[in-house]
């Protein structure tokens, strides 16, 4: 049954009223200030808790769906970070939320909940977190709270499993949401967005972190895992065969510079090779030994320890230059900032062999200051001051002839898309190929966060843009039509928190970039990381 009104019918509040508490007084005096001088911050949903454990129920849809529009977005993020009178600081540090908007046949049915992690459950039940998170580092309070907490920090039971970044299907249809502590990858229940619990690897690889961005298809699951311990920084390169839970290890990786990994949020393939980034905001060993978060939070700017793309093969795991064997590559490049890789291509030569790589990448001007500016306090407040940090579409050039650098430059004028940019996706279908369009979030200046979607055309050099007064929007997502051919005939999805509190699905028509329908939420939703389509079944 659909309800045609903008009455949600609410389902299983028993445990959304057994949760309410954990929304804070602070989080509710937030939302309700509204007009604090702030710029209208304060009612965004965006950064304010989720008012209720879950919900589920029947959307109003403005505007036309397209019929095709059949299958499941689901998308998760940092929901809640406020427990009992403890208020996170950073978004990355939020409990996840997963929301699910299933579209069919023109109307759309919502649901969203809380992701029951293990450091959620702690936090719950304790009223205050336990577990060390991105920012979040509980202080040890005496000696014996410090040895306990390195102890900890070696068996990993300190260290949070809060899957807030991301979520996806594997091959064999399990679907998991995870963040960039292993033990984060946690199964959920597609029907009731239940967590089923743990995913239990049936390796013996091990790792503590992996990236926050696997990439993921119907054969495989591809990840990278940083790994710390001196004296032989490294990632790790793992592959997953669908249908499996047994990780193996495509090949390593040392790090060139450093005495530790650069961050890997994001990595980028090709068809034919992995891009392993090294960039200079490092993994701080120091900080998290110390428990006591570094200025940039469990990490470290580096400049003077370099930056490096290492290129390896996927199926044989080399990454050292051979004439006529395997045409990898580890190079040098400029000074770089990305948190998110947009897609990566083999630029070919006549022989098919690939001449250099190109890699695309939301770069953020070699500064490591956009990870302070997420900082919750800083987005809730001045709004209207433009404090948000630049960024371009960054195109890295490597070459595969042996030649140790690499090239880094602007793919196109910031000026189109407002010199703010990131959260990307494409048309995954060009996963890995050469592509022409890209979606992000780019800035309708003055603003203090991404508050406008973008459509890149990396050929024209153009971005056709959408904005909305005030609001703040979530990565655009692409779902093709099925059966396209065009690489943008399809939609853009992206939710949008407004700035009176309320919420939106939003759909435009990726090849105009216009609007075609918005189905309203009941409340605005927490600002959300990444998302995944489940095409229906036939
Ligand atoms: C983008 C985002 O949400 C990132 C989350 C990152 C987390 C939870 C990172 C956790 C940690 C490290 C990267 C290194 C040391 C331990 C720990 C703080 C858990
Ligand atoms: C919100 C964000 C990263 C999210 C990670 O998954 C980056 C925003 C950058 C702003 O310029
Ligand atoms: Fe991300």
């Amino acid at each position: 049954m659909f309800l045609s009104s903008t009455q949600p019918r609410q389902t299983n509040l028993s445990s959304a009223t057994a949760h309410d508490p954990v929304r804070s007084v602070k989080a509710t005096a937030l939302a309700e200030m509204g007009t604090s001088g702030d710029g209208g911050a304060a009612k965004l949903s965006a950064w304010t808790s989720i008012r209720q454990e879950r919900w589920e129920g029947d959307l109003a849809v403005q505007g036309h769906l397209p019929h095709w529009l059949n299958g499941t977005y689901l998308w998760n993020g940092p929901g809640l970070w406020d427990v009992g009178d403890h208020a996170f600081d950073h978004l990355f540090d939020g409990y996840a939320t997963l929301v699910r908007v299933s579209f069919r046949r023109g109307r759309a049915i919502d649901a969203h909940r809380q992701i029951e992690s293990d450091a959620y459950r702690a936090a719950m039940a304790h009223g205050r977190p336990l577990h060390r998170g991105f920012a979040h580092c509980p202080k040890p309070v005496n000696l014996i709270d410090r040895v306990r907490n390195i102890i900890g920090l070696i068996s990993g039971a300190v260290i949070t499993d809060n899957p807030n970044i991301m979520v996806t299907q594997l091959g064999d249809g399990r679907v998991v949401c995870l963040s960039e502590t292993t033990k984060s990858t946690i199964l959920v229940d597609l029907d009731t967005l239940g967590t089923m619990g743990k995913f239990r690897y049936t390796d013996k690889v091990g790792g503590m972190l992996q990236s926050g961005h696997p990439i993921v298809n119907e054969s495989e699951f591809l990840t990278l895992l940083p790994d710390l311990v001196w004296p032989r920084p490294d990632y790790l390169v793992v592959r997953m065969e669908a249908g499996s839970s047994e990780r193996k290890v495509i090949g390593r990786v040392d790090c060139r510079g450093g005495p530790t990994p650069g961050w890997v949020h994001s990595f980028a393939v090709t068809k034919k090779y992995v891009v392993v980034p090294e960039m200079p905001l490092r993994y701080s060993a120091c900080s998290v030994i110390k428990s006591q978060p570094a200025p940039l939070y469990t990490f470290e700017w580096l400049p003077a320890s370099g930056s490096y793309m290492h290129v390896m093969c996927r199926s044989t795991g080399k990454t050292v230059w051979r004439q006529h064997f395997c045409h990898v590559a580890s190079v040098e490049v400029p000074p770089f900032m990305a948190i998110h890789f947009i897609n990566a291509y083999e630029d070919t030569r006549e022989d098919e062999k690939a001449a250099a790589i190109i890699v695309d990448c939301c770069e953020h001007y070699s500064s490591p200051v956009v990870t302070e500016a997420l900082a919750l306090h800083k987005l809730r407040s001045f709004r209207d001051a433009d404090v948000l940090p630049d960024a371009r579409v960054g195109r890295f050039k490597i070459p595969m002839d042996g030649s140790p650098f690499g090239e880094l430059n602007t793919a196109f004028d910031p000026e189109e898309h407002g010199r703010g940019m990131d959260m990307c996706s494409i048309n995954p279908a060009y996963l890995g190929k050469k592509y022409r369009y890209a979606y992000a979030c780019g800035a309708r200046r003055p603003c203090n966060f991404l508050d406008m979607i973008t459509k890149i055309d990396l050929e024209e050099k153009t971005a056709k843009n959408w904005h909305e007064d005030g609001a703040v929007l979530s990565e655009p997502f692409f779902v093709a039509k099925p059966g396209a051919t065009d690489e943008d005939n399809g939609v853009v999805i992206s939710i949008v928190s407004t700035i009176n509190g309320d919420g939106y699905v939003l759909v435009l028509d990726a090849r105009t970039f216009e609007e075609i329908a918005r189905v309203r939420f009941p409340y605005g939703l927490p600002y959300g990381f990444h998302g995944c389509w489940i095409p229906y079944k036939i």
